[in-house]
């Protein structure tokens, strides 16, 4: 259902942990408002968005960088890490310095990381895979792949398993590399919705900050939650969320500006990227 007719926002919501923290208490600030959440991986909300089914979500920065002329981001808001991210990783055979891969699956599920892999490969390891898109089975991937990249719960439950691969977290290898944070998913809007439903617009954005904070402020709920529904113990969940960065501060733009450019440079994306924000005080004061 498309939403009411006086709220129509329907908002596109990240089914991995590594976004709860943005949307575990959104509805509680929405204040009945009717927003309608879609939650699906982040590939299917990327299309979603582009299409104009859904006006407001968290999606792949990759995917804002596409479209950053229709969109605009929330600022403050983010999913990032400056070093390991714990769930964007590369699952090789063999030790990439013993037997560089010569293809690479890589999950549907996924435009950032992809693209992150790709410049990691080129730039860093100066290595030129065949990559492969694959649905996120790494017992599949790996049949007909040297090397097989997975993101979000499904990486966290195969790095619990010793299946003596070797493990490259490209969050920890691009920090290594540039020194910077890297952007993994940014919340982003289409204009013209913003332009349409500027009264949503602020109720929701007012929700994502205040979910965002108070999930952070204490992460006792969300462990447990994440203990119930995915497993693990409350050590790793810890571990997981404060490795995460949700922010989208000076030093969060940095990294994924340069990401955009290597983007460029490699032929990734074709034009240069801006970082458009979202700004309340530009709305009318009611
Ligand atoms: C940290 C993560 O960030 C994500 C990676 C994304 C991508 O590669 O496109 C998109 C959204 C996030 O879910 C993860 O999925 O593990």
């Amino acid at each position: 259902m498309m939403g009411r007719p006086n709220e129509p926002l329907r908002v596109g919501r990240i089914d991995y942990a590594n976004a709860w923290p943005l949307f575990h208490y959104l509805e509680d600030y929405t204040e009945q408002a009717g927003i309608d959440v879609v939650l699906k991986v982040p590939a299917e909300l990327n299309r979603l968005l582009r299409e104009g089914e859904i006006q407001v979500s968290a999606v792949s920065s990759y995917a804002y960088g596409m479209n950053d002329q229709d969109y605009i981001l929330l600022p403050h808001l983010s999913v990032g890490s400056e070093g390991k991210v714990n769930s964007i990783l590369l699952f090789l055979k063999e030790p990439i310095e013993q037997s560089p891969p010569k293809h690479i699956a890589v999950t549907t599920a996924s435009a950032t990381s992809v693209n992150l892999l790709k410049i990691l490969m080129k730039k860093y390891y100066e290595l030129d895979p065949i990559y492969e898109p694959a649905e996120p089975n790494l017992e599949h991937m790996l049949e007909s792949a040297d090397a097989a990249l997975l993101i979000g719960d499904p990486a966290i439950r195969e790095s619990w398993e010793s299946k003596g691969l070797t493990v490259i977290d490209l969050g920890e290898v691009w920090n290594l590399w540039t020194g910077l944070a890297m952007t993994y998913a940014v919340v982003a809007a289409r204009k013209e919705a913003v332009e349409s439903y500027p009264e949503a617009f602020q109720r929701l954005y007012r929700a994502f900050t205040a979910s965002k904070e108070q999930s952070v402020d204490n992460l006792k709920p969300l462990i447990e939650k994440a203990c119930e529904q995915l497993g693990g113990d409350p050590a790793y969940w810890q571990m997981y969320f404060t490795s995460l960065n949700y922010d989208f501060g000076q030093k969060q733009q940095e990294g994924l500006t340069l990401y955009f450019r290597y983007a460029k440079e490699l032929g990734l994306l074709d034009h240069e990227v801006s970082l458009h924000f979202y700004k309340e005080e530009s709305l009318p004061n009611r």
